[in-house]
């Protein structure tokens, strides 16, 4: 099938439990939870995203006629002399839409460990190495298991409580960027101090100013 890439970049794991590892990020293009039009946030299931993932533009973006093509643009991204510790990261958008057993399997031919970053509504395919889910108010959460939950926190009606029965390794509130950035900051920390159930994730790209 044909991929619908935003972009791909060679950069560091900027939030969750690999914060800090380098990982070559493929972005799809499109969401289930917002057209990714400004005119449309209000009206959008999740109205609070950080990201373009509109159209094919950007850094290397385009549209990649098969598994192959593409698995061949994000291996092109990994410095040749260190293949052991080869990380993509699946993200979008919404990677769900896209992501299938053909591209799976060609990023593990290419020695590639594979992350995902979803919202959590949509099956994940056999074969993902790292699943994080970040489960969005006003949506179903379908994905009950994975490595990591992060949450963006606050939502409206949001109840932790809820995810914290859920089959996860490692359970993050991650403080909403916007205008109230600060106050979400001490929100997500006062809220580790009160729960130890939960940790802390903060995203480290932007206070680096790395993509
Ligand atoms: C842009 S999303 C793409 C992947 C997928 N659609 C999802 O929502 O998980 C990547 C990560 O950024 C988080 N995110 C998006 N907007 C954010 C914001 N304004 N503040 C903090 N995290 C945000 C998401 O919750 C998700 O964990
Ligand atoms: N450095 C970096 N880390 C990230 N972790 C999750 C991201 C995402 O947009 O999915 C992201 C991103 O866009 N950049
Ligand atoms: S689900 Fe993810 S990509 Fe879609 S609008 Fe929300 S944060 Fe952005
Ligand atoms: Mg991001």
């Amino acid at each position: 099938m044909t991929y619908s890439i935003k972009e791909i970049f060679y950069t560091l794991q900027g939030e969750g439990a690999h914060a800090g590892r380098p990982a070559v990020f493929c972005r799809f293009s499109g969401c289930n939870l917002w057209t990714g039009r400004e005119s449309d946030r209000a009206n959008a299931i999740c109205q609070f995203c950080d990201t373009d993932f509109v159209g094919t533009d950007g850094e290397r973006g385009g549209k990649f006629k098969d598994a192959g093509a593409l698995a061949a643009e994000i291996n092109g991204l990994w410095p040749a002399t260190h293949t052991a510790s080869k990380y993509v990261v699946f993200t979008g958008g919404e990677p769900l839409l896209q992501l299938d057993k053909p591209l799976i399997d060609a990023m593990h031919a290419c020695g590639f460990t594979i992350a995902i970053e979803t919202n959590g509504t949509l099956p994940v395919p056999e074969g993902v190495d790292w699943i994080c889910v970040s489960p969005k108010m006003g949506s179903k959460l379908v994905v009950g298991k994975g490595n990591e939950i992060k949450v963006v926190i606050p939502q409206l009606g949001q109840d932790l409580s809820v995810y914290e029965g859920l089959d996860f390794e490692n359970f993050y509130v991650q403080p909403m960027d916007g205008p109230l950035a600060a106050r979400n900051t001490k929100l997500a920390i006062e809220t580790c101090r009160r729960n130890p159930k939960w940790k802390l994730s903060i995203q480290t790209h932007k206070l680096l100013q790395i993509p």
